[in-house]
């Protein structure tokens, strides 16, 4: 999605207004601000410790903001749980059970009691199919491979329904062809489902290659927005030809000295803590 050649209004997906946040007493993250549109494609990156997975776990719902209010479609998530699905770098499968029936599980969830086993059982191969894994749909997670398992996860997120995914590193663990194959997989259904989705990751090219937006965060605690960067090649990008102009190599610096400015400066505030302090 291209909200700048677009003049139609695009409606706001989540509205995250001034979110504070702490752990007993410590606080995480410190007045963050952030409109998501519907369709689009944020991603979340910053140091470790800056509150990317805390954000997200307030998006979902699933935590409460200290101060502050969180809207998904205009609703408060502190009256009711949005309907989003949520995909971790650890697969998110039930381990007991197949792909095909963690997939029917999820299925029954959203359909209630609407569908015959026969029709659950196909609509469970084709959310399969579409990861390439209907060679696999009896195998247990213990019997797939880690990129396996995490196509088998993406499949089991597809099929809850959800137009909002919440993505926390989930192609942390693979290996680069796979990884390459599910970036286009979830840029795919963005595209074509106009799901909108929330994405974390360390690995500037991936959030480059995938955000229409990229929220860098400050080093934590507490993390803070530090830039919010549009990401400025159309969509639907070519990979190779993208990663080899100049205009993407200088792009991506611009976007690791976001988050560099930010790791320098804390650097300098604890080394003047210690060398101000009695350690030294
Ligand atoms: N359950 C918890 N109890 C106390 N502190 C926590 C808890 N979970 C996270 N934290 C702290 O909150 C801060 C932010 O953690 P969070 O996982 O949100 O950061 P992150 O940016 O997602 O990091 P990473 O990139 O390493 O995943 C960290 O300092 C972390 O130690």
């Amino acid at each position: 999605m291209n909200l700048k050649t677009e003049n139609v209004a695009v409606p706001n997906k989540i509205e995250a207004k001034s979110i504070y946040f702490d752990y007993d007493g410590l606080e995480i993250l410190n007045n963050i601000n952030l409109t998501v549109k519907e369709g689009e494609f944020v991603v979340f990156m910053g140091p470790s410790g800056s509150g990317k997975s805390t954000f997200l776990r307030l998006l979902t719902g699933l935590a409460q903001p200290k101060q502050g209010e969180i809207l998904v479609n205009n609703q408060s998530v502190a009256k009711s749980l949005p309907d989003s699905s949520v995909v971790f770098q650890d697969y998110s499968l039930f381990p007991w059970l197949t792909a095909e029936e963690n997939i029917i599980l999820a299925l029954k969830q959203k359909l209630k009691k609407s569908k015959t086993k026969k029709e659950l059982e196909q609509l469970a191969q084709g959310y399969l199919e579409l990861v390439q894994l209907g060679h696999a749909i009896k195998k247990y997670p213990g019997e797939m491979s880690g990129g396996m398992r995490q196509r088998a996860a993406i499949a089991r997120a597809l099929s809850l329904g959800s137009d909002l995914m919440f993505m926390d590193e989930p192609f942390g663990a693979l290996d680069p062809v796979t990884r390459i194959n599910l970036q286009d997989l979830i840029l795919q259904v963005n595209r074509e489902q106009q799901r909108t989705i929330v994405f974390v990751t360390h690995d500037a090219e991936e959030a480059i290659f995938l955000a229409d937006r990229i929220v860098m965060f400050t080093p934590g605690p507490p993390g803070k927005i530090a830039e919010i960067i549009d990401v400025p090649f159309p969509k639907t990008r070519n990979r190779k030809q993208l990663f080899e102009s100049l205009e993407f190599i200088k792009f991506r610096d611009y976007v690791l000295s976001v988050m560099n400015r930010g790791v320098f400066e804390k650097l300098e505030e604890s080394y003047e803590v210690r060398v101000g302090g009695e350690g030294i």
